[in-house]
C-alpha cells in the first residue's frame, strides 16, 4: 500500500519497533491506573452500603467481620492501599509516556534532519527553507505536545468507559443499556467531529509552514529589504499570512469549542436516566441504597474525561498532521545517492587527479520533471591531472553547473563525469568531495570564529596550516588585524567581515583541506584588482601541485591556465592556451579585445556581439 496513505500512527509504529515495549508499558500502567482511579467511587458506595444496612454488608459478607466500625476501618485501609497504587502507576505511567515522548520526538527530528541533509540541492529548490524549520520545530513540538498529553488522555478515557461499563453491567444490566444510550452518540459525533477537524488542522500547519516560510525568507534578506525600502509592503505580506494562519485557526476553533457543550449535553441523558430510574428502582426496593449511589458517582466518572475528549482530539488532531507532515519529509525519495566506491591511490603518490566530462547533457527540471532550463547538451571537457584549466562563457552559459555536476550536487541526465577514470556516480560523496576542495560564488560562511570555518573542512588542521592556507589566499594579514585574530567571530552567514573578507577566507578553507582537484568559482570577483593578482600568483603556486578548475569572467585572471574552454549554447565550442585562443580570433579573443579595451579602437561592432560579462579587469 502506499505508504502515505497509511494512517500516521500505523507509520510510526512500524517505523519505530524499539519503542514498541515502551509503548505497550505505558498502556498498561495507563489502564491500571484508570481502574484504580474508579475503584475509590466503589468504595464510597460499600461504606453507605455498611452504614445504611444493619447486617449483611457487602464488607462484612467478604471479611466475615460483624462490628461496623471495624468493617470501616477496614475500608479506611483498603482505601488507603488503592490510593498508593494509584499514585504510583500514575507516576509510572506518566513518566513512560513523557520519556517516551522526549525519545521520539528527538529522533524523529534527527531522523528528519538527517534526511534533509541527504536530499539533493533541486529538491530544495522546490521548496522554501521556512517551511521545512516549520515541520523540524513546530511540528515535532506539536508531536511531542500529542504524546505528552494526550496519548494518556485517550488510554484513560477509553479505559474509563470500559471499567464504569462493567460496573453499570455488575450492578444493573436495565441501568447500564439506559446509562450508555448517549454513548454512541458521543463516540458517532466524536468522529464526525475528527473528520471534520483533520482538513480544518491541516490547513492551520499549511498556513504556519507559509508564515514561517515568509519570515524565515525575508530575515534572511533584511538588507535588500531596507536598501528596497520595502519595509511596509513586507509587513503587509507577513500581516495577510498571519492572518490567513489565525483565519485558519479560528476555523480550526469555531468547530472545536462546539464539541464540549454538545458531548456534555449528551451525557447529561444518561445522567438524568440513572438518577430517576435508578431512583425509582431504589425506592422500590430492588436495588441497595449503596449500589444507587455508586452508579450516580460513576455517571460523574464518565462525565468528565468525555468532556475532556474534545481537548484531547484536538492534540491528536494536531498531533496527527504534524507526525504526518513529518513522515512525509522523512519519506521523500532521495534521488542522489552515495557511490560505493572510493577513489584509488594515485599512481605516483601525488594528490593530483583527472577529470573527464564527456558527451554531459544535463536539464534543471521541476519536481514534476518539467524541464526549467536546458543547460548542457553534449560537454566534452578534459582536464589531465596536474593542469589548471579555465572555463569561460556568456553569463548562463553554464559554467557553474558543470562543476555542481563534478561534485554531484545535480546528476548528469547523459554522458560521463570521471575522476581518474571513475564515475563520480560510483563514488562515496566521502571520496568524491573529499578530493575536491570548492569555492563557489556563494561566500556562504557559518556563525563561529575564522579558526572554525577554515577548519570547516579539515578538523584536525593545525594552526599552522591555517594560518599558510591563508596567507596564500591573502587573508592572514587582514584576520591578524581583527579584535581576536584567527578566534574574531565572523557573525551569521560572515555578516561582520567584508565580501571581499569573506571570498578571501573561502578560499583559505578550501586550501585547508588540501585538495587533489581545486575549484574555483569566481573565486576572487569580491577582491580588489590589487589583491587579486596577489591570490592568483599564490594560486598559481598551490596550483602545480593539484588539478585546478577556474572559472571566471576577467580573463585577465586565467590567461595563464593550461587550457582554456569557451563555453556557449551547452557545449565548448572553443579550446586553447590564450594565445592560441587569440590566434584564432574567435569568441575569446572578441571577448579580449573588449575586456582590454582594444575594442574601443576597433570599433563598438565588436563588443555589442559579446554577450561576456564585461566587467573592468586588468590583463596581465
Ligand atoms: N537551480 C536551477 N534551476 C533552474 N535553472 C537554473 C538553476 N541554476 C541555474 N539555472 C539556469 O541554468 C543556466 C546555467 O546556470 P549557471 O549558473 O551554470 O551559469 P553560469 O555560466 O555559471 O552563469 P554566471 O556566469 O552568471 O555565473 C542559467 O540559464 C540559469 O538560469
Amino acid at each position: 500500500m502506499n505508504e502515505v496513505a497509511v494512517h500516521p500512527l500505523l507509520r510510526l509504529w512500524r517505523r519505530a519497533p524499539r519503542y514498541r515495549g515502551q509503548v505497550r508499558r505505558g498502556v498498561v500502567w495507563a489502564i491500571l491506573n484508570q481502574i484504580l482511579d474508579i475503584l475509590p467511587e466503589l468504595l464510597i458506595g460499600v461504606a453507605i452500603d455498611i452504614v445504611v444496612r444493619e447486617e449483611g454488608s457487602i464488607v462484612g459478607s467478604v471479611t466475615g467481620i460483624e462490628d461496623r466500625e471495624a468493617q470501616l476501618f477496614v475500608l479506611a485501609g483498603a482505601t488507603a492501599v488503592i490510593w498508593l497504587l494509584e499514585s504510583l502507576t500514575e507516576y509510572l505511567a506518566q513518566r513512560c509516556w513523557r520519556t517516551l515522548s522526549q525519545d521520539l520526538q528527538h529522533d524523529l527530528r534527527m531522523d528528519a534532519y538527517g534526511h534533509v541533509q541527504e536530499l539533493e540541492l533541486a529538491w530544495f529548490e522546490d521548496r522554501e527553507a521556512g517551511r521545512l524549520l516549520t515541520i523540524l520545530n513546530d511540528d515535532v513540538n506539536q508531536l511531542e505536545r500529542f504524546l505528552d498529553v494526550g496519548a494518556l488522555q485517550i488510554i484513560q478515557t477509553a479505559t474509563s468507559v470500559v471499567a464504569v461499563g462493567a460496573v453499570f453491567v455488575i450492578i444493573s444490566p436495565l441501568l447500564a443499556v439506559l446509562a450508555f444510550l448517549p454513548v454512541p452518540v458521543i463516540v458517532g459525533g466524536s468522529l464526525l467531529f475528527q473528520r471534520r477537524l483533520e482538513p480544518r488542522y491541516a490547513k492551520v500547519r499549511e498556513h504556519a509552514g507559509r508564515l514561517g516560510g515568509l519570515i524565515g525568507g525575508n530575515l534572511g534578506g533584511i538588507a535588500t529589504i531596507k536598501a528596497f525600502g520595502a519595509e511596509r509592503r513586507e509587513s503587509t505580506r507577513v500581516a495577510a499570512a498571519s492572518r490567513d494562519y489565525a483565519s485558519a485557526n479560528r476555523t480550526a476553533i469555531a468547530l472545536s469549542a462546539a464539541f464540549v457543550p454538545v458531548i456534555r449535553t449528551a451525557i447529561l441523558v444518561g445522567f438524568m436516566v440513572t438518577l430517576v430510574v435508578g431512583g425509582h428502582l431504589t425506592l422500590n426496593g430492588t436495588l441497595e441504597v449503596g449500589m444507587f449511589s455508586v452508579l450516580v458517582f460513576m455517571t460523574q466518572r464518565l462525565l468528565w474525561p468525555l468532556t475532556r475528549l474534545g481537548e484531547t482530539l484536538d492534540l491528536y488532531q494536531r498531533g496527527v498532521a504534524s507526525l504526518r507532515r513529518i513522515l512525509d519529509l522523512i519519506d521523500a525519495p532521495v534521488q542522489i545517492r552515495d557511490g560505493a566506491r572510493e577513489l584509488p591511490p594515485t599512481a605516483d603518490g601525488a594528490t593530483r587527479r583527472a577529470v573527464a566530462f564527456g558527451d554531459v547533457g544535463f536539464v534543471y527540471r521541476d519536481d514534476d520533471g518539467a524541464v526549467r532550463t536546458c543547460v548542457l547538451d553534449g560537454l566534452d571537457l578534459d582536464v589531465p591531472a596536474g593542469e589548471t584549466h579555465a572555463i569561460v562563457g556568456p553569463t548562463g552559459a553554464g559554467k557553474s553547473t558543470v562543476v555542481k555536476l563534478l561534485l554531484r550536487l545535480y546528476d548528469a541526465e547523459r554522458g560521463s563525469v570521471a575522476i581518474d577514470g571513475v564515475e563520480v556516480r560510483d563514488l562515496t560523496f566521502g571520496s568524491l568531495r573529499g578530493a575536491i576542495g570548492y569555492v563557489g560564488q556563494d561566500t556562504f560562511l557559518f556563525d563561529g570564529s575564522v579558526a572554525d570555518n577554515l577548519r570547516y573542512g579539515a578538523p584536525d588542521a593545525s594552526d599552522e596550516q591555517l594560518r599558510t592556507a591563508a596567507e596564500l589566499a591573502e587573508a592572514h594579514e587582514f584576520v591578524e588585524a581583527l579584535p581576536d585574530g584567527y578566534d574574531t567571530p565572523v557573525g551569521e552567514r560572515g555578516v561582520r567581515l567584508s565580501g571581499g573578507q569573506r571570498q578571501r577566507l573561502t578560499i583559505a578553507r578550501a586550501l585547508v583541506r588540501d585538495p587533489s582537484i581545486l575549484v574555483l568559482d569566481e573565486a576572487t570577483s569580491a577582491v580588489d584588482n590589487e589583491t587579486e593578482a596577489a591570490i592568483q600568483r599564490s594560486l598559481l603556486r598551490v596550483s602545480r601541485e593539484r588539478t585546478t578548475i577556474v572559472i571566471a569572467h576577467r580573463l585577465s585572471t586565467i590567461r595563464h591556465a593550461d587550457r582554456i574552454h569557451v563555453l556557449e549554447g551547452g557545449r565548448v565550442t572553443e579550446a586553447g592556451t590564450h594565445d592560441e585562443l587569440l590566434r584564432n580570433g574567435g569568441r575569446y579573443a572578441a571577448l579580449w579585445a573588449v575586456q582590454t579595451g582594444e575594442v574601443l579602437r576597433i570599433g563598438s561592432s565588436t563588443a555589442a556581439s559579446g554577450s561576456f560579462d564585461t566587467s573592468a579587469g586588468t590583463p596581465g
